[in-house]
This record gives C-alpha cells, structure tokens and sequence, in this order.
C-alpha cells in the first residue's frame, strides 16, 4: 500500500536534502556474466549493447549485472563526479566512455582512496559538446535498494558531501553517545530495560556505520557483505526485550509479551541463517527490524491508551522512525525507486530522533519511579506513625516507646548529645480507672486518660511521654540528678491536679529508674531499668493503697 501511495512520487522529481538534487541519468540493465568484458570504445557500445540480455531492473537478492547510462554533458567544461549508489556494495568497475575517443577506467567501492569518502564514488572530466556513457559492472550478493548513477559537478559533490557526513557523523554520536552512557545507567542503577536500550543503541550505531562503510574507510577494515546486516538483525534481539520491560507488558499485556520474546528469539535463529545465505541477509535485516519497529509501535500506542504513562515519549519515537521508514522499506524491497535522494540518511537521522525520544522516556521513567518512590516513603512514614501513635491520647503507644528506647541504647554508645548524657524511665499507672468507667461511664474514663496524656505531655523535662496501654504511661526524660527531682515533684503534683479536674476516685503511681551521666547501657540494661521503674511503681501504688501512716509518710517523702 505504501508502494503504490509513493509509486507516483518516485516519478517525480527526487526530494534532497540539499538544495538541487544531481542530475539522475536513466540507468539500462543487463545480465553479466564471469570474464564479461566491457566496450572497448564508444563506437562499440550499440553493438555491445544489442549483444546482451536487457533486463527490466536488478534483482533484490543479488546478482552479476552491467548498468549503462547516457552522461549528458552540460554546457560548460567542469570536473564532474560520477557516483553509483544509493545501494549497498563493495566494488563495481566504471567504464567511461566519450565520442572524443576517452576511454577512463574506474573503480568505486568500499575502502577506495577516491578523497571522497564514504561513497563509492570517482571525479572525471567531461568535456562540453561531447556525448559520455557510464557502464559499470558490479556483482553483489544482494542490493539494499535499487542503484543510481549520479552526476553532479565536484563542488556542488562536495558541498553536499560534507553536509550528508555531518549529519550522518551527528547522528552517529548521538546514537553511541546515548548508547554508552544509558548502558552505564542501566548496568549502575541494574535497571534491565536501560541496559537493553544502551546495547541497542550501541548496536544500531555499529551497523549504521558499517552500512556506510566507515570501518572500511577509517580503519581499512576488511568488509564482510553480511557485516551491516548482522548489526541490524540483532536490533531485535534486544529491542523487543527492552520494550517488554520497559512498557511492564508482563503484568499489562501477557500475550504481547510472548509476541515481544518470539521476535527476540527468532531474530536471533535469523543470525546464522543470514550468515549461510548471504543474498537473504539483507531481506532478513529488513524483516527482523520492520517487526520489532511495527510491534514496539503498535503495543506503545495500546499502553498509551491504556494510560501508562511512560508510553508517551514511545509513540513519538515510533514516529521518527516509521515516517523514514513508510519511505524506505517498499525502496528495499525493490518495489519503487526512492523518491528521496538521501534515504538512507533520512533513516539514520530517524533512528537517532528515536533515540533522543527513547531517552526522554528513560528520564520519564526515572521521575515516574523516583515519585512512586517518594509516595511510598511518605506512605510508610505516615504508616509508622500511625502504628506508633495512641488514638485516644495522641502519645507515642508502645511500640513507639521500644523504638524511642532501642535508639537510645544505639546511641549510648556514641558520644551522647542529650544534658550529661543522664535519663531516666518513669512508669505510671492511674488509679481508679476502672471505678470511673464503672460509675461514670466510658467517656469520663476516656477523659481521664486523655487529661492524664495532655499533663504528661507538657511535664517541665526534656523527653517525652507514651501510652502503653489501659491506664499505664511512660515518660523517658533525659536530664542529670535535678532535672530527675523535678520529673518526680511534677508527677507527684499531677496525682493532685486529676482530682482537682474533677477525677475524685483517681489519682497515678510512679516509679522512676534513672542512668548515670555517661553510662554505657545496652538493651538488657535498658529493660532492667524499666523493670525497676515498673517495680518502684507497683510499691508506690501499694504504699499508697495502705492506710497506714508508713504510707503516708512514704508518699510525703516520694513527693519531696
Ligand atoms: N475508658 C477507657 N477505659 C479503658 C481503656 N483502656 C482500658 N480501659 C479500662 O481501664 C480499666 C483498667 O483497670 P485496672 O487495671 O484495674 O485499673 P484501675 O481501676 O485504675 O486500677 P489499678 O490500675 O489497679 O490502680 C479496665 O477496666 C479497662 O477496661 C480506654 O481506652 N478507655
């Protein structure tokens, strides 16, 4: 469908990303064969011509052809550039041919020191009011597209050189610069799907360069036909695990999960199968990366209606690389000629645009992640503090006490900040609680307890004050020998204060257990001084029970 949507443009004229594209003279195919020579002169081209098979366009899967094309000499005298590309392969002999009698021998590929790189490509001068013709021979295990033959003068060669290097050098970086550091993120913070994103990066920019032939150029690195196509087969094997984890299909969408995992899988059976049959590998690459982009695409649209968030840098992602693909791929498939002079770049950039976009997904994720976590932190707080807090008083309960007591025994061990480094546990128990409930009901009891919290939680010392339970209360105050007298008279004052709030038949019985400044306590210490202070309460409750007139004088004492 797409096909026949661009068929008509690839009959108009070809879009460039240039200014005015080259001049595109048409191209005629014949088959050759091995020990085929070409025409000697341009006298001997009708006949060299009318000896061969004329086929109507190369096949896509490779093959040993001649293409012959009219170089039309314009007016003025220049240095022309002869280019045959737009196709992928590693050397094609050129033949120039001109009515002056010129005859000049070329060669174009990969690696070649033509002082033009990367493209296949070599200068000639063409003399004005002079008829040339180009018969290249060129024998490859498959084509990425169908080939041109392009002329254009030298400068206009250059500038467009240096502009399509540019561009093809920038979206290189990206693609590697984003690779290398998203991997360090992924393998630092051992975030699966970053990690993924970071090799699948790497691998695109790995093929991409190898598509345009810059380990050849640079590093005279030997070229194997399969090398760019293996790069781009493997884009699956990671792409689709990357958008599994990364969208969570596993917990949203189970079946597109399996789907995500068989292309992965089959991509990677698809390697050696390219490697046996080299003229399939490029169709492989082809198929392999249109899936993983049309699954990625079309399940990152579904999560976005879904309403998952980090699906929305996704499908715009998807978009960079599908408009350059609509573009592309019925090119590869040898269904129409490419209705852009730069298709190949065109693609690059796309990929390295859904690069970018991926990485501003990373970054989404990140702050999606980093607020849930945020949520959950302030959820936990306010859990804890909802455990650790009494709901009729608003005292730390019980368990807030045991946490307040296992910091303290952390800390005694380190230099203490608290005054003198002193403290001291003081229990306490209501009296007459029950009787109030008994007789005055639930809410008056609930109002002692509630008056009893609000005095020991404004008692003149440094600490704080806990509901342990029924009637019983704990204040942990810290302080030296004094500040322990004061706890002791202000508690003793309290017992008055309930039954001047009206709490006749109540009244509290304490005991109090301190530390010596500087003592280091550890836990068994710190329940044995609970413990006392729980002993000394019970007799002071006894004391005060007793009638006796030691009681009293008990009582007098304890409250001196
Ligand atoms: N109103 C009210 N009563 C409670 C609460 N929690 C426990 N109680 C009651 O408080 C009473 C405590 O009984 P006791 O331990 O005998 O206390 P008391 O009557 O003060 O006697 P002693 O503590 O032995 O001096 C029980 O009847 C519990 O049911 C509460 O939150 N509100």
């Amino acid at each position: 469908m797409l096909a026949t949507l661009l068929a008509p443009a690839a009959h108009a004229a070809t879009w460039s990303l240039f200014g005015q594209p080259p001049l595109e003279p048409p191209v005629a195919t014949y088959r050759a064969t091995s020990g085929d020579l070409p025409p000697q002169a341009y006298a001997e081209l009708p006949a060299w011509l009318a000896a061969r098979q004329r086929l109507p366009s190369i096949n896509m899967l490779g093959g040993n052809y001649w293409l012959v094309a009219p170089l039309q000499t314009p007016d003025d005298d220049a240095e022309w550039v002869v280019t045959f590309d737009n196709t992928y392969y590693r050397r094609a002999n050129l033949v120039i041919l001109g009515d002056d009698g010129s005859r000049q021998r070329l060669e174009a590929g990969r690696g070649i020191d033509t002082n033009v790189m990367l493209r296949g490509t070599v200068p000639t001068t063409l003399r004005s009011g002079h008829r040339y013709a180009v018969v290249i021979q060129v024998t490859s295990p498959f084509f990425t597209a169908l080939p041109r033959i392009d002329l254009q003068t030298r400068e206009a060669y250059r500038r467009r050189l240096t502009n399509e290097s540019a561009l093809m050098l920038t979206s290189l970086g990206v693609l590697g610069g984003l690779g290398v550091f998203i991997l360090f993120v992924g393998l630092w913070t051992r975030v699966l799907s970053y990690t993924l994103y970071g090799c699948q990066s790497l691998i695109l920019m790995a093929g991409w360069a190898s598509f345009f032939g810059l380990p050849a150029d640079w590093f005279g690195m030997g070229d194997s036909v399969v090398n760019f196509t293996l790069w781009f087969i493997l884009v699956p094997v990671v792409h689709a695990p990357f958008t599994v984890r990364f969208l969570e299909l596993k917990r949203h969408a189970p079946r597109a999960t399996r789907i995500g995992y068989g292309i992965a899988i089959v991509s990677a059976l698809a390697v050696p199968v390219a490697m046996l049959l080299p003229s399939m590998a490029f169709l492989i690459a082809t198929i392999a990366v249109t899936s993983v982009v049309f699954y990625s695409a079309s399940v990152s649209i579904w999560a976005l209606l879904s309403g998952i968030r980090q699906a929305r840098f996704f499908v715009l992602a998807y978009v960079c690389v599908l408009v350059p693909g609509a573009i592309i791929l019925p090119v590869n498939f040898g269904l129409m000629h490419s209705p852009v002079d730069n298709a190949d770049l065109l693609t690059l950039m796309g990929n390295s645009g859904e690069a970018m976009l991926l990485a501003f997904a990373l970054a989404d994720h990140m702050k999606l992640v980093q607020a849930a976590r945020e949520r959950f932190r302030q959820g936990m707080q306010d859990a804890i503090a909802r455990a650790s807090t009494d709901p009729l008083t608003g005292l730390g309960n019980r368990l807030a006490f045991n946490m307040r007591i296992e910091e303290i025994t952390r800390r005694s061990s380190t230099p203490s900040p608290l005054v003198g480094g002193a403290w001291q546990i003081a229990m306490i128990d209501l009296d007459g609680l029950k009787q109030i409930n008994d007789n005055e009901g639930h809410e008056r009891g609930d109002a002692l307890l509630q008056a009893a919290a609000r005095e020991l939680a404004r008692l003149p010392c440094q600490g704080h004050a806990y509901r342990l339970g029924g009637d019983e209360f704990a204040v942990i105050a810290f302080g030296d020998e004094l500040s322990q007298h004061r706890l002791t008279y202000a508690l003793s004052q309290l017992d008055h204060q309930l039954r001047e709030y009206g709490f006749l038949a109540s009244g509290l019985s304490f005991g109090i257990c301190g530390s010596k400044p500087g003592e280091d306590l550890d836990s068994s210490d710190v329940a044995a001084m609970a413990r006392e202070a729980d002993r000394m309460m019970y007799e002071h409750k006894s004391r005060r029970r007793s009638p006796s007139a030691g009681g009293r004088e008990a009582q007098a004492e304890i409250e001196r």
